[in-house]
């Protein structure tokens, strides 16, 4: 075990339930995508923080659940300047569900992410959203010779090449995950070019914003390096839209990860409140203003 292959429990657990969990009914979706750029850009020149703002009613390390009907919930995110919304659908852990982000999907006109734990082609097949979570740990990378790796994850079938292009055939935006600088390389590898750094370690569940800064600023230098040696060095984009997952709380969190490079911030905890119930909108409000707070401290 090392930190790259130690899973907390909860995290075993939570990819027990996704091999467990069928895919959708056989059909295959076809998705017409809200741009997650375009958002971004409409947050940006509307002088907002592009923050995606989570439906998530309760997690591993939650304080409680929020039961609130996800619509609601989703459109007062909207009206606080959400510039998209993620929605949990994963059922045992995070108390989501696909029916949840069709509701939302169909209430508000932002891009909606689903978040889950997909592993397989099959597992996309399960409601229609503008953006599908890959998460680059829980799937698999093929050697230049084209068979699988050796250190593949236990019981990933698909590889993270093939799994981006599946999801682009249905018309989804991937949102590719990763934890550190040898996923992102893969990523990069792999086509991705909406990269999401989770600040959430998956072996303890800890958060340390110290990691989008030491992996996003070092996925723009790859973006630069494979600009500059005219594309032959290594398959990488001109640039990547970069997402900060996970951890950031508090104005001062969102100003040092826009700091670090972050075009958007997803956020789940700190707008959710699980144990205080406070004003969804107000508390996207608060992230979206914070680079025009000028000295305002943390703590309003
Ligand atoms: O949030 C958890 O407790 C969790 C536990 C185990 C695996 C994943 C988990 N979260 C998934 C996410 O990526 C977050 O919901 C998302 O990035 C928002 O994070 P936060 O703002 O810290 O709620």
């Amino acid at each position: 075990m090392n930190s790259r292959t130690e899973l907390a429990p909860a995290v075993q657990s939570i990819l027990e339930a996704a091999r467990e969990r069928s895919g959708g009914d056989g059909e295959r979706l076809s998705v017409e995508a809200r741009s997650l750029p375009d958002a971004l850009a409409r947050a940006e020149a509307e002088g907002r923080v592009p923050i995606i703002a989570e439906v998530k009613p309760t997690s591993p390390t939650a304080d409680g659940t929020r039961a609130d009907d996800p619509v609601e919930l989703a459109e007062a995110m909207v009206e606080g300047g959400a510039a998209a919304i993620s929605v949990l659908t994963e059922p045992s852990h995070f108390g989501g569900s696909p029916e949840a982000l069709a509701r939302v999907r169909e209430a508000v006109d932002v891009p909606v992410l689903r978040k889950d734990f997909v592993l397989d082609e099959d597992g996309m097949d399960v409601v229609e959203a503008d953006l599908l979570l890959l998460i680059a740990r829980f799937v698999g990378v093929r050697e230049p010779s084209g068979s699988r790796a050796s250190q593949n994850p236990p019981g990933s079938d698909a590889d993270l090449e093939e799994l981006i292009a599946a999801a682009r055939e249905r018309g989804f935006q991937p949102l590719v995950e990763v934890h550190d600088r040898e996923e992102l390389e893969t990523a990069l590898e792999a086509g991705a070019e909406i990269i999401g750094v989770n600040n959430r370690d998956l072996a303890r569940l800890e958060v340390d914003l110290g990691t989008f800064e030491s992996v996003g600023p070092h996925a723009r230098r790859l973006c630069r390096l494979d600009e500059s040696s005219g594309g032959t060095a290594r398959h990488a984009p001109d640039d990547v839209t970069l997402i900060a997952e996970s951890g950031v709380s508090t104005p001062g969190d969102v100003r040092r990860m826009r700091e670090a490079g972050a075009d958007a911030l997803l956020v789940g905890s700190a707008i959710m409140d699980h144990g205080g119930n406070s004003d969804v909108s107000e508390n996207v409000r608060r992230l979206t203003r914070a680079t025009n707070l000028g000295g305002e401290t943390d703590h309003e």
